[in-house]
């Protein structure tokens, strides 16, 4: 469980008040659920994802996961960002166990780790290469590869398919929701893409800017019509995630232009 508690963060200007990020956001997200934050540019949905992952601190309020205070970065938190960040110097695979590295687990047993989640994401054959020889969705899978490495329970994603391609991005948001189903963790995933949100949020919450807050939430069936049937298709083109869509896409326009305020 992972539960954000009135939680405020202040920046501080260079000139002036502190401006307000985030005011007073409370949400709590059970193992399970795949929640994708929606809104305008500037709600604050990469200060909310920073503060789960325990890079940025609440100004105030806390962060819990499973009852535990997030006090920073922990390896039961994946993090993939929209820039995948990997290291040009190292090969995919050692790329993917870095973490595992870190944690000082030995050779043998990560790199069985690392060839594994790589084939998990469909790339157990670029395993040996260089990150450069990778396309752009290659090296974005290599990213959700290296985050599902160390098995955590929250996987934080900013944004992680912005760049790609219409098709590239599809095929990673299958792939996504089957590694979420596998783990049955908390997913946690930014986007400006409303017909993306839909499809893969279990619970959608929308935000809005100055300051930033969580002015709806509702919950969503189709990630797990997808799961039964396989076709992503037949759920984006169903009737009812097109009324969603138009719902949403409302929703968003009113809290961005300050008619939900
Ligand atoms: N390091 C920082 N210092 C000062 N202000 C910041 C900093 N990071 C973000 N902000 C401000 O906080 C607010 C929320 O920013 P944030 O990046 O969290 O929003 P966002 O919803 O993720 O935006 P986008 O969709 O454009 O990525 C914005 O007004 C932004 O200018």
């Amino acid at each position: 469980m992972l539960e954000i508690n009135n939680v405020s963060i202040e920046y501080a200007a260079r000139k002036g008040p502190p401006s307000l990020a985030l005011d007073n956001v409370s949400l709590s997200i059970a193992a399970g659920e795949f929640v994708v934050a929606l809104g305008a540019s500037g709600c604050g949905k990469t200060t909310l994802l920073n503060t789960i992952a325990g890079f940025i601190p609440a100004t105030r309020g806390e962060v819990l996961l499973n009852g535990a205070p997030v006090e920073g970065p922990g390896h039961e938190r994946g993090v993939v960002f929209q820039k995948h960040a990997l290291m040009p110097w190292m090969n995919v695979v050692e790329n993917v166990e870095f973490g595992l590295r870190l944690r000082k687990m030995p050779l043998h047993e990560r790199r069985r780790i690392g060839l594994e989640c790589l084939s998990k994401v469909g790339l157990l054959q670029s395993a040996y290469k260089q990150v450069y020889e990778l396309s752009g969705g290659m090296q974005q899978r290599v990213g959700v590869a290296r985050a599902i490495a160390s098995s955590p329970s929250v996987m934080l994603l900013d944004e992680p398919l912005g760049a790609l391609d219409a098709f590239t991005r599809e095929s990673i948001q299958e792939l996504l929701l089957n590694l979420w189903d596998e783990a049955k963790g908390v997913f946690f995933f930014i986007t400006h893409d409303v017909e993306e949100a839909l499809f893969l949020a279990t619970r959608l919450i929308i935000m809005a800017p100055h300051p930033g807050r969580v002015v709806h939430q509702m919950e969503l069936p189709f990630a797990r019509q997808y799961l039964d049937t396989r076709n992503a298709r037949a759920t984006k083109a169903s009737p009812e995630f097109i009324a969603a869509r138009e719902k949403v896409l409302t929703l968003v326009h009113e809290s961005s232009s300050g008619g939900m305020h």
